[in-house]
């Protein structure tokens, strides 16, 4: 709703609900008073395709069924859920533990990391806009896999994120004081993103491999860091690794290679669509560190889904989508 309200394109925002019908969207958030008192409105096939852009964001197991009947019908769909992101429908039933969407509708629909999908983005009614920690973890990856520069049977990616990223839903996990003032690992070898995280690597990384992926639960609102450690391709230098990301993202908007640097954190995209990267080797054990920071709720979710609208829509990619970082 905050990106949206600030992009010079969107002209009107309706906002659907299941459970609310009637409530004034500034009576459940105050911080909207004066912007959206306007109701919830009920979910309503027919009315849904009135718009030009139309966002899901529900929950796993909600526009596999919601979404298909609207393709082709006018709007642009863009989903936020893991229901349109993976190829094999087995691999969703499997990690979501759901009955998948249509499988014609996934064949329709297009994996929205914008930065390697632009063209399938363009084209398609229906974009599967990726998940937060994939959207950090490919990002930083791709290239380098893709050059062969490291060996990626090896990779070791280790994830942190925020609350925020556990959602709308409170939950015993993201309780006050279960999170305040301790780490949590959780969801270890059977986290929904790896087989996403696997799919990403083959489709554009030409490089098939399971990996280890373990995510931890931050003390922090938004944020996610994923840290990959990988062994190095013989003869692959520190300097190769960062040229690498550095041609492969020239020119890309939301992409900052950084330089060598005492801090890299979080923070710094805090509040914007940026994906932050940073490379080590250590040539001691002859691996490569390879970090990324996003927002979980921009890069990793609405900032993305808008920025697939405009490149679906025709905008120029960074429309609505230019907010400086809040660093303090
Ligand atoms: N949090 C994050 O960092 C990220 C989230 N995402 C995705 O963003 C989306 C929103 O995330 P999050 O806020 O965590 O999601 P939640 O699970 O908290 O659900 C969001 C809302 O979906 C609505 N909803 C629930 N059940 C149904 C239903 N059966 N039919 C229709 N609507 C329903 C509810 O609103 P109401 O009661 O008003 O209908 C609910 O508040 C999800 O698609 C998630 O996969 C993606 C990447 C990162
Ligand atoms: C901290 C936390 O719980 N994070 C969530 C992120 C999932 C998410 O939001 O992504 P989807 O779009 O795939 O649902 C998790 O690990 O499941």
């Amino acid at each position: 709703m905050r990106l949206l309200h600030h992009h010079p394109e969107v002209q009107k925002i309706d906002l659907y609900t299941s459970s609310e019908e009637g409530t004034l969207f500034s009576m459940k958030y105050p911080h909207t008073t004066k912007l959206y008192d306007q109701p919830l409105l009920k979910i309503d096939q027919a009315q849904l395709t009135n718009y030009d852009v139309l966002f899901a964001s529900t929950p796993a197991g909600v526009t596999s069924r919601l979404l298909p009947p609207l393709i082709g019908k006018g709007p642009k769909l863009i989903d936020l859920s893991g229901d349109f992101r993976l190829n094999n429908v087995a691999d969703y039933e499997l990690w979501y533990k759901k009955t998948s969407a249509p499988i014609k509708a996934i064949e329709q629909s297009a994996y929205g990391l914008t930065e390697w999908n632009m063209e399938a983005i363009r084209q398609a009614d229906l974009i599967a806009n990726p998940g937060c920690y994939p959207t950090a973890v490919l990002l930083s990856l791709l290239p380098i896999i893709k050059e062969r520069l490291i060996d990626a049977s090896g990779l070791i990616i280790d994830a942190k994120s925020g609350v925020s990223g556990a959602g709308n839903t409170p939950g015993p996990m993201t309780h006050f004081s279960e999170t305040n003032e301790n780490l949590t690992i959780y969801k270890i070898h059977q986290h929904q993103h790896i087989p996403e995280i696997e799919q990403g690597i083959e489709q554009f990384g030409n490089y098939k491999t399971p990996v280890t992926f373990t995510t931890h639960l931050v003390p922090m609102t938004r944020g996610i860091m994923t840290t990959s450690y990988a062994p190095l391709t013989k003869g692959v230098t520190e300097e190769v690794l960062i040229d690498c990301l550095k041609d492969y993202y020239d020119g890309r908007p939301f992409i900052r290679v950084m330089p060598e640097s005492a801090k890299f954190s979080t923070k710094q995209v805090y509040g914007s669509n940026f994906c932050d990267m940073h490379v080590k080797v250590d040539p001691r054990t002859n691996r490569a560190t390879i970090v990324s920071v996003i927002d979980n709720l921009v890069k990793g979710a609405a900032g993305q889904a808008i920025q697939n609208m405009n490149v679906a829509s025709g905008l120029e990619e960074t429309t609505g989508l230019n907010q400086v970082p809040l660093f303090i």
